[in-house]
């Protein structure tokens, strides 16, 4: 595994969703790197927020295996999976992925649909809260997206608003033992991997990372990896030293990385990009003396399930898609929405859905 330059990647302030300059600095940032950051000033969680729910997280991975076991994750993607449990890149992989998760699906009028564990069942209405406001922010950049695409502003949110129907959408805590952890004593770095390489299948994706706990890595064009900086501009990836919760911090706790899924570049005909990544142990932190566990939490944004994936009606992706006819090269996860044969009823998101995580499933009645 060689480690190339830490990339650089936009920086972008959603304060105001309905600013059409941000929209086309979203939609660029999106169509070339399929990330990008959001700026955590001007988003709608606060520096509590965000650290209660890291406290949650911590305090349930802590908690005993057979509290855990009472919410093991079902077919329906939600609960707690184990080290090892999930294998994302399974062609490449020789062990499971090095990381504990907890996903928790939809919340009906602020209850979870789901079993939850003693460390947080006296918490639902925080993990609820907490989910709301990734929602809120979800909103926010699909807005821009949409005057990005030159679109109706609301295209997206009104298809995405789980008060309409079910959606795929999930909250995850994600727990990656230090190197030094006895959980992580079989790691071999020739072979292993926290997380295998892969694409998100929703939407849009928000990643909130912690300073001095790094290892996300996204490829490349041309196939080498680019470590992603907790703090834009600190370049080691390390954010240690970033000045975060001083009064010289320029963000009051780290940008959330915000990346687009198979789903919403499936509906773009590819020109919002489905970027592959991973998770590894970092050269620093193999060889840190005070080696970090790496805390994260996700949320993958998803439409409503019956959402109809027909073609974004934006002339920006007809002008796009007109280029990739010309080259004749299919998009994206099952080619794009455009593709669709005529007499032929449009993928919903849960058809894609379900058609995505199948091929993880099919790949588990393997093993
Ligand atoms: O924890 C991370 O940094 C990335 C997690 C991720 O890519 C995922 O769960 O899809
Ligand atoms: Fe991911």
């Amino acid at each position: 595994m060689t480690e190339t330059t830490p990339i650089e990647l936009p920086v972008i302030d959603i304060s105001n969703p309905h600013d059409p300059a941000v929209g086309k600095a979203m939609l660029e940032a999106a169509a070339k790197y399929g990330f990008l950051y959001v700026n955590s000033k001007g988003t709608d969680f606060t520096v509590e927020d965000v650290d209660h729910a890291f406290g949650l997280s911590k305090k349930f991975f802590a908690s005993p295996p057979e509290e855990k076991e009472t919410c093991r994750i079902q077919p329906n993607n939600r609960g707690w999976s184990g080290m090892h449990t999930e294998t994302l890149d399974p062609e490449h992989q020789r062990t499971g992925d090095f990381k504990e998760a907890m996903n928790f699906g939809d919340f009906k009028d602020g209850k979870a649909q789901q079993p939850l564990p003693p460390s947080l069942s006296p918490h639902e209405a925080e993990i609820n809260s907490f989910a709301e406001l990734c929602n809120k922010t979800c909103n926010r950049v699909l807005t821009l997206l949409a005057l990005g695409l030159e679109i109706d502003p609301t295209f997206f949110t009104t298809r995405h608003d789980p008060k309409t129907g079910q959606t795929g959408s999930i909250l995850r805590y994600l727990y990656y033992p230090s190197i030094t952890s006895t959980a992580t004593a079989t790691y071999n770095h020739e072979t292993d991997v926290r997380a295998g390489a892969h694409s998100d299948y929703g939407s849009i994706t928000l990643l909130f990372q912690r300073p001095g706990q790094p290892g996300l890595e996204i490829k490349n064009t041309d196939g080498t990896w680019a470590p992603v900086p907790i703090v834009p501009g600190t370049g080691d990836g390390t954010g240690i030293g970033d000045g975060i919760g001083t009064s010289e911090g320029q963000y009051p706790f780290p940008p959330i990385l915000v990346n687009i899924g198979d789903l919403l570049s499936y509906w773009t005909d590819g020109l919002l990009k489905s970027t592959v990544h991973r998770v590894v142990f970092p050269a620093a932190e193999r060889q840190s003396l005070t080696p970090r566990d790496r805390y994260t939490i996700v949320y993958f944004c998803h439409p409503v399930d019956e959402t109809e994936l027909v073609p974004v009606p934006s002339a920006v992706v007809a002008a796009h898609r007109k280029g990739k006819r010309v080259d004749g090269g299919r998009v994206g996860f099952g080619g794009g929405a455009g593709d669709l044969e005529e007499g032929k009823r449009a993928l919903t998101a849960h058809g894609h859905l379900m058609a995505r995580l199948g091929a993880t499933y099919a790949f588990e009645k393997d093993e």
